[in-house]
């Protein structure tokens, strides 16, 4: 396994400053009546490397964080605080100019591919306008072939090229997404759900080429999914996410025969399986904590079956495991939980 970094997340915080929805929540200050703002913290420390070449997987129920983490890392929306290296240099912070040059490195594929194309563009311009802005060396002709090399690499008629997106099925639809992605030759691709709205034999389709596609440029995937058949198949390693911090990081494999963290034995359990040693899923009890409180201690303290006192006062810190994984839980450090 390629083990050289692409890219370094260090301690990434997001907060969203929000509006507090609830009545009882408007406050009188200096003499007026306001509606308090509250912040939903959405990223608490989020620390994760990201290896050339390989398919990171980030799963965790809705809410943990997962997008967010696409977009701040794609620069979509300002980290709070925190690092993001690519290679050697920092892009948590690059101005615009910089950002649309450095774009050219890292795409993102979205969920909706009938949202993320723009419906009053043809696939042809979809595709030219990225291909001319990041190589004006080409000439017309230039960029023409390289459409067409490029539909045809993902399953798309050149002939179809002048036709508009709603004339399309979801399945090509997201094809063209992809298209338009690697247009410009990224290293790395962020792909946030980018199956959910497909019928289940198009997923098969679409991911099938997305393997191709990484084994014949190399390409780096964050890919973020709920679907843990899919994160299986497909992910080199995987992180788990609880409310905006990664509990636990494995190879594919060490994940599915052994997880570790109380939280991702339960995400686990939940799956149907054929064999001898199916076991029941283990319900989680206990509230999923708003995001409104900056969270002391274990971020899964509420749910935990292990929690002490320990873990509603100090984070727990990655720890590495001797199968290589990593987790957050002071349960497994303290040999309570094995
Ligand atoms: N623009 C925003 N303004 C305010 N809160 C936001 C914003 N974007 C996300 N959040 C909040 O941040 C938290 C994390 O949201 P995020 O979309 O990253 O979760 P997710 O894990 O991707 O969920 P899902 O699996 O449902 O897509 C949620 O509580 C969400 O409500």
């Amino acid at each position: 396994m390629n083990t050289t970094p692409l890219i370094q997340i260090s301690h990434l915080e997001k907060s969203f400053i929000t509006k507090s929805s609830w009545i009882g929540q408007w406050r009188l200050r200096r003499g007026k009546i306001r509606r308090s703002k509250e912040s939903v913290h959405a990223l608490n420390g989020v620390n994760l490397t990201i290896n050339q070449g390989e398919t990171l997987c980030i799963v965790g129920e809705t809410g943990c964080g997962k997008s967010t983490l696409a977009r701040v890392l794609m620069g979509l929306t300002p980290a709070t605080s925190g690092e993001i290296h690519y290679q050697d240099q920092r892009i948590d912070h690059l101005n615009d100019h910089k950002r649309m040059m450095f774009r050219r490195r890292m795409q993102m594929v979205f969920q909706n591919p009938y949202a993320s194309l723009n419906p009053r563009m043809t696939v042809y311009q979809t595709l030219s306008e990225p291909i001319a802005f990041h190589n004006q060396q080409l000439n017309r002709a230039e960029i023409n072939l390289q459409i067409e090399d490029l539909l045809e690499s993902v399953g798309i008629s050149p002939s179809s090229a002048d036709r508009y997106p709603h004339e399309f099925s979801g399945g090509q639809r997201q094809r063209i997404s992809l298209a338009r992605a690697l247009s410009v030759e990224p290293d790395f691709i962020v792909a946030d759900e980018p199956l959910s709205a497909l019928d289940v034999s198009v997923q098969a389709q679409v991911l099938n080429l997305m393997m191709d596609k990484q084994e014949e440029r190399n390409l780096t995937y964050l890919f973020i999914t709920h679907d843990l058949a899919v994160v299986e198949h497909f992910a080199t390693r995987v992180a788990v996410m609880y409310l905006g911090r990664v509990c636990e990081l494995a190879s594919t494999k060490a994940l599915f025969s052994s997880p570790k963290h109380p939280y991702t034995q339960a995400l686990l359990s939940a799956i149907p399986r054929l064999d001898s040693n199916m076991t029941q899923p283990i319900r989680l009890i206990g509230e999923v904590p708003t995001q409104i409180e900056k969270p002391i201690g274990c971020v899964f303290q509420a749910r935990c079956p292990y929690a002490n006192q320990r873990c509603y006062e100090t984070s727990p810190k990655m720890l590495r495991q001797t199968d290589g994984s990593s987790v957050a839980c002071h349960a497994i450090e303290e040999g309570r939980l094995s």
